[in-house]
């Protein structure tokens, strides 16, 4: 009960009294009264002592104090430690064994032979000085003895100089004398300064080994200035080797340590590499190059960069990774406009000519063949996919043979501008759009068919089918009259087996496909489909695993990453595999950061593309030979009756056009009556048709029509 009244009483309590944490804290010291003062514990103090004490030592600027203590005091230490070695290695051969043991470490044979034979001669040198000094006391002490007449008789031949020249005999012991006093004067300005130089003389060997341990940063990690990891640090052999042997791989760090200063021994020169640098690791035995793979982001952050900064590859040399480690932040910097904006005369060979897609990591052009590849681009959502597909699309509207069959199941206009550049441009993102393009996959299977039998030899223009977002024709739901749906990956699935039939043979008669779709899994980007593309590029991405979709196993094993690219930070950077694109010996795939062509440049591009060809009239909807008008049809044959089962309107719409309704299911009636008002419902337990309602409908969009027409 006492502590319920304590906390509904608001009379002022002095502050040391504390009587609610008392009675919280210590329950045992009984009920308290409104009159009676409250007591105070002796443990309360105790407490209230070491919560300041705790306060203190944990406050910021007390550890900033405490480090700043140990890190100079280390810097003697460690100054010391590094002069003693220094000291010892320069009477010892210890330098040319650590040497020796660095190049056996780094399997470099030659130099650890070069080292031996330096620390044989170097013995041999010693052994010498050390047989030379057993006769050096005698050598010695005939030297001070020849010293000592040679001076005594050079005073004393300048005294009877002196004293000739001055005819006075005294002047014979000058210059012996001058010399007493010289030496006189010597022993007192010693013992005057000797105090002193005594008391000095410690701190000022003290002060030169905290300069030394200061200057090679002697001293542990944890008490560092931050800045002694300043993230723009530039990459030095030291740094390299130190973020090596701190990866956590235990026979590198041992290699490494045993090697000391020589561990650089390890790297290949330092290169400028674009907006980076370069170097190649020879790894020391028993370190395989996919463990230093794998620890990229740790590898990074010893280096001072953030993941994404450095790439691990694999060079040709055994046992060899390439590190390309970039200049801090440089890769946030816009890359310049594509060549396709700035040089407006620029045009395109599809046989022999490279698209410039953009930069690869070194600044180099990247530059890509499209000839006889067919095309896979993924990655999330808003990542730059459409962009960079494109982009390339639209250098190969340059030239004028290229033909193209384009169907944008997103369709908001990114596609837009190929209006009167395409054959076909479909755009929208319904399941009739998905049909649509799925028919416009089988025209070019039979296009493609029709060129296979053709006489050899012939010479076929390029044929582009380019399928933008193409995930939503796979996850189509929509089933055709003979019950073969759309999507899917079955065997009856119509637009994976077309897709199929062009990856198989449509590369060697010209007729390619590109896709563009984002973020795959295995149900909206099926296994066979990725593998028939021969170029296949990737955006950021969530995962590993659709890494491995996107680009293939072999890619991902060999250093690819475009799941270590950032959503958002990254836009238009893919990550490709293919052998269109120059990719450094070893390594598996380019990273590129692509030009970006706004959807206005592209508008720019394709007018200048259309320029160089005759025009071209672009179909909206494949062509399914002749025109028939549905709708009207369905009223047709509903003739007079009110109501008709729908059962009752597929046969006789068949008999109408056998071409056109043919394979007509109920969903195709469906389709075409959703959104009229007279959609099929359910009479009598049967499925019906409104005469009336679609009368109503056909009139209104007659008027309509008509009234558009006459404005
Ligand atoms: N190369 C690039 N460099 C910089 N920014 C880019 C680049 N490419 C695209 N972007 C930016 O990313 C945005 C999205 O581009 P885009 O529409 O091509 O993405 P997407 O991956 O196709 O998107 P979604 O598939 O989700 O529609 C663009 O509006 C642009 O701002």
């Amino acid at each position: 009960m006492g502590t319920v009244h304590h906390l509904d009483d608001h009379r002022p309590t002095t502050p040391d009294t504390e009587p609610l944490v008392t009675l919280v804290k210590d329950p045992t010291t009984g009920p308290t009264t409104p009159d009676a003062p409250p007591t105070v514990p002796p443990v309360s103090r105790a407490v209230c002592a070491a919560r300041a004490l705790r306060t203190a030592a944990t406050h910021e600027r007390t550890r900033t104090a405490g480090r700043f203590t140990v890190r100079h005091g280390m810097y003697v230490v460690g100054g010391g430690r590094i002069v003693a070695r220094r000291a010892w290695e320069g009477r010892t051969a210890t330098r040319y064994e650590r040497m020796l043991r660095a190049a056996k470490a780094a399997g470099n044979l030659d130099l650890a032979t070069e080292w031996e034979k330096s620390g044989q001669r170097f013995r041999a040198a010693r052994h010498q000085r050390r047989m030379d000094l057993l006769s050096a006391p005698v050598k010695a002490a005939k030297g001070a003895a020849a010293g000592l007449g040679i001076t005594a008789g050079g005073l004393l031949l300048l005294g009877i100089i002196l004293a000739v020249a001055n005819e006075n005999f005294a002047d014979l012991a000058t210059p012996t004398l001058a010399l007493i006093e010289l030496v006189r004067w010597i022993v007192l300005i010693i013992t005057v300064v000797w105090g002193p130089l005594v008391a000095l003389g410690p701190w000022a060997a003290l002060l030169a080994l905290w300069g030394v341990g200061r200057h090679q940063q002697a001293a542990p990690q944890w008490v560092l200035p931050a800045c002694a990891a300043d993230v723009a640090a530039p990459i030095t052999p030291s740094v390299v080797v130190t973020a090596l042997r701190d990866l956590g791989i235990g026979p590198l760090r041992t290699a490494v340590k045993e090697m000391g200063d020589a561990g650089a021994a390890m790297l290949g020169p330092i290169r400028i590499a674009g907006c980076g640098v370069e170097v190649d690791i020879t790894l020391p035995s028993g370190v395989a190059t996919n463990e230093v793979q794998k620890r990229r982001r740790k590898l990074a952050e010893n280096l001072a960069r953030h993941e994404h900064e450095v790439f691990i590859t694999i060079p040709q040399a055994a046992r060899t990774v390439r590190l390309w480690i970039a200049d801090s932040g440089a890769l946030d910097e816009p890359l310049g406009p594509s060549p396709l904006m700035t040089d407006t005369t620029l045009t395109a060979d599809y046989a022999k000519g490279k698209a410039p897609w953009g930069q690869d990591l070194r600044g180099d052009a990247a530059l890509i063949s499209l000839y006889q590849r067919h095309m896979l681009i993924t990655g999330l959502s808003n990542q730059g996919k459409t962009a960079a597909l494109r982009a390339l699309a639209l250098w190969l509207a340059l030239d004028p043979r290229v033909e193209f069959r384009v169907a944008d199941l997103k369709g908001v206009g990114d596609w837009g501008m190929f209006d009167g550049l395409a054959t076909v441009l479909i755009q929208g993102p319904t399941d009739d759009h998905v049909i649509e393009a799925t028919e416009m996959l089988e025209d070019l299977v039979k296009e493609m068919e029709r060129r296979i039998q053709a006489p050899s030899g012939t010479v076929f223009t390029p044929l582009i089918g380019i399928v933008d977002e193409a995930q939503v024709a796979f996850m189509c739901p929509v089933v055709d009259g003979e019950k073969r749906p759309y999507g899917g990956s079955k065997a009856t699935s119509r637009y994976f087996m077309a897709a199929r039939k062009i990856h198989n043979q449509g590369r060697a008669v010209d007729v390619l496909l590109f896709q563009g779709t984002q973020d795959p899994t295995d149900q909206n980007l099926p296994k066979l489909v990725r593998e028939g593309a021969h170029t296949r590029a990737s955006l950021a991405l969530g995962t590993e695993s659709q890494a491995r979709m996107a680009l293939g196993d072999k890619a991902v094993d060999g250093g690819a990453a475009p799941n270590l690219l950032r959503p958002g930070l990254d836009k238009g950077t893919v990550v490709v595999a293919s052998d269109g694109i120059r990719i450094p010996a070893g390594q598996a795939a380019l990273t590129v950061r692509t030009h970006y062509i706004s959807t206005d440049d592209a508008a720019e591009i394709a007018t200048r593309a259309k320029s160089l060809r005759g025009g071209v009239t672009t179909l909206h909807a494949v062509d399914r030979g002749e025109e028939r008008d549905p709708l009207m049809d369905v009223m047709t044959v509903l003739g007079d009756a009110s109501r008709v089962l729908t059962t009752d309107v597929l046969k006789p719409l068949t008999a109408l056009s056998e071409d056109t309704y043919g394979k007509w299911s109920h969903l195709d009636l469906k389709r075409v009556l959703d959104g009229t008002g007279a959609e099929p419902y359910k009479s009598h337990g049967r499925m019906v048709i409104d005469r009336e309602r679609l009368f109503r409908h056909l009139a209104n969009r007659d008027t309509d029509g008509s009234a558009s027409a006459a404005e």
